[in-house]
């Protein structure tokens, strides 16, 4: 950079470019200013096509990372001051350059511009022996921070290794450690036969930098592999896993999280991070090759919990691991229908036990085999407009308001909403039509749905039979309406199918203080048979049930919606269906998986 004149006499802050790239460029530049002063072009088309022009882009990226600002506020604000009359632009610039906070801001621009933020290496020993080995030196300051990477000592050569870089830690970003680098010093000590415990008490006690020496591993070209998308199906604690080699570096989740797993190559330790997480470090979490622990895994709907104490020790083989997380140590380095439900809300919760959901239900729920499923495969779905509605299922214990939501979504846009139509064996009476409120058959024609699975579920009434078939969903979502149900949710696992695409959505109850509260004069239409008001011990009762039921089934919720205020309730279940007929939703990976022949 150097000052020049212009006409006026005025410095200037000239650039001198040695860079060719950047010499072509200009001299391009200058040659399409001369061609349209030729052509006599508008002159605001020229400045137009001037600032649009890509050359444009290139020359500034570099210019404004190579250009110290820092040092060139001074001379430009000497030129100002040196003009003998100063343009009202000149003047606000200086007034600019002169706060504390443009100078500050254009400082860390060269910092962060120039990379000269990161601590300085020791200068290499003068003295090095050729036959060493080619060595990195990897210099650390100590902070909070974890490291984000594990050592394992070989038992048998007394040498120790970097196990693993944990994606997106410190130890990874730095792309100064690598899986399978040979961990040779540690400030100056050598670390080979040492027990890992010395190693890691070496490092917990030094202070300021920390200087490792590794012989790098021989780089191996592995293919980056696509991230995996999952919905974990249990819940993970990495503290309470006596198996997990560094407790730190795991990474807790519940069932429903949605996880991005990032590296698959640890047949055992999976590295993965939450979506929707604002921390870009992954963390390990248990691959599905742990078939050790399948009667671990297999405890179903359980946080898995374990009462051996935490140790950080494993051994495999010849290898001991060790976590070399040092958390807290390092800062970073260098280098169901209305009718059917209305009719059976009380009953449903007293004689529970006439209620059965179908055989094909039970087969497919109640035998779920939880070792199987950790994690459920998801892809990023957005419902075409063309697709048929995706089915809206409403699940919550009994008495929260399932059905009373439901009654007024449809009820509100009756051409937009619907429920499945149930069979009976009831007879029609005055009024009804058939496939209106009811499908009415005979008994020997529902005892033959019955017997053909064609129940999602069914029961018992004052002695007639009542059932909803999965094709009663189909019917409606045919007919181009949103088919909304509420469903028991052991039923789940029967309505989770690629053509129904279903949408859930959990009712919970606000707290029971909040129940008692707003129903105080709860409208028992609902119910033909039994009218009563709500005890205290219903809203207990209630709160146990969605306790349990959150516990059991979480997993599968896609929203959940507090039925506190009914209004309120009401809108909330209408934006969660525009939600999810309308923005993209993740959804298990086998929806799209293509049918079998
Ligand atoms: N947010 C609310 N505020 C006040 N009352 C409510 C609210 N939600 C529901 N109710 C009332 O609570 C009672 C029970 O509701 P509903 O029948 O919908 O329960 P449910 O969850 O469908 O239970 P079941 O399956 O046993 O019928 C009804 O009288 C309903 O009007």
């Amino acid at each position: 950079m150097q000052p020049g004149h212009d006409d006026n006499g005025a410095s200037l802050v000239i650039f001198s470019f040695t860079d060719v790239g950047l010499a072509q460029i200009l001299t391009e530049v200058v040659e399409e200013v001369r061609l349209s002063i030729d052509r006599e072009v508008n002159g605001a088309d020229l400045l137009y096509s001037l600032l649009s022009a890509p050359w444009l882009y290139s020359l500034l990226r570099p210019l404004f990372s190579f250009f110290h600002w820092s040092s060139a506020v001074p001379q430009i604000m000497a030129s100002v001051r040196g003009l003998a009359a100063p343009s009202s632009e000149a003047q606000e610039l200086y007034i600019l350059l002169k706060c504390p906070h443009m100078q500050a801001l254009l400082s860390a621009h060269d910092s962060v511009a120039q990379r000269d933020y990161g601590p300085v290496l020791p200068p290499l020993p003068d003295k090095l022996p050729d036959n060493e080995e080619a060595m990195r030196i990897v210099c650390l300051v100590k902070n909070k921070q974890p490291l984000g990477a594990t050592i394992r000592k070989n038992e048998k050569t007394g040498n120790f290794f970097i196990a693993r870089v944990i994606h997106g830690g410190l130890a990874d970003r730095s792309g100064l450690l690598y899986p399978g680098d040979k961990l040779v010093e540690v400030n100056g000590q050598k670390v080979r036969g040492l027990q890992p415990e010395h190693v890691i008490q070496m490092l917990v006690q030094s202070q300021g930098n920390i200087l490792f020496k590794v012989i790098p591993n021989t780089p191996q070209t592995t293919k980056s592999q696509p991230a995996l998308y999952v919905r974990a199906m249990v819940d993970y604690s990495p503290l309470q896993d006596p198996a997990i080699p560094c407790p730190d570096a795991g990474m807790a989740f519940s069932k429903g999280d949605l996880l991005k797993i990032v590296d698959q190559r640890d047949i055992r330790w999976w590295q993965a991070r939450k979506l929707h997480s604002a921390s870009l470090c992954c963390g390990l979490i248990p691959s599905t090759n742990h078939k050790q622990r399948e009667l671990w895994w297999s405890q179903p709907y359980q946080a898995h919990t374990c009462i051996r104490p935490c140790t950080l020790i494993t051994h495999t083989d010849t290898y001991t691991h060790r976590c070399l997380n040092f958390c807290a140590l390092f800062k970073m380095f260098v280098g169901i229908i209305t009718g059917f439900r209305h009719s059976l809300r009380v009953w449903r919760r007293k004689s529970y036990s006439k209620r059965k959901p179908s055989c094909y239900s039970c087969g497919v729920s109640s035998c779920h085999n939880t070792s199987a499923t950790l994690y459920e495969e998801v892809v990023h779905y957005q419902r075409h407009i063309d697709d048929p509605p995706r089915l809206i299922v409403l699940i919550g214990p009994s008495g929260v308001g399932v059905n009373e939501l439901r009654r007024r979504l449809i009820k509100i846009n009756p051409n937009t909403y619907q429920g499945p139509i149930s069979h009976t064996t009831r007879s029609q009476k005055m009024g009804e039509k058939n496939g209106r409120e009811y499908h009415f058959v005979t008994k020997e024609v529902f005892a033959y749905m019955v017997v053909n699975h064609k129940f999602l579920e069914y029961g018992e009434h004052n002695g007639h039979m009542y059932g909803t078939s999965l094709d009663s969903f189909q019917d409606v979502l045919d007919s181009g309406k949103i088919c909304v149900i509420d469903l028991e949710p052991h039923c789940i696992h029967s309505v989770r199918t690629k053509k129904l695409k279903p949408y859930i959505i959990y009712v919970r109850p606000p707290s029971p203080a909040r129940m008692k509260q707003t129903r105080k004069d709860p409208h028992f239409l609902s119910n033909r048979y039994i009218k009563r008001y709500f005890y205290d011990k219903d809203f207990e009762e209630i709160e146990e049930a969605s306790r349990t039921m959150e516990a059991k089934y979480r997993q599968y919720f896609d929203c959940v919606i507090v039925n506190d205020d009914l209004q309120d309730s009401c809108m909330d279940l209408f934006t969660a269906i525009q939600h999810a007929q309308e923005e993209p939703q993740w959804i298990p990976a086998s929806w799209f998986a293509p049918d079998h022949p």
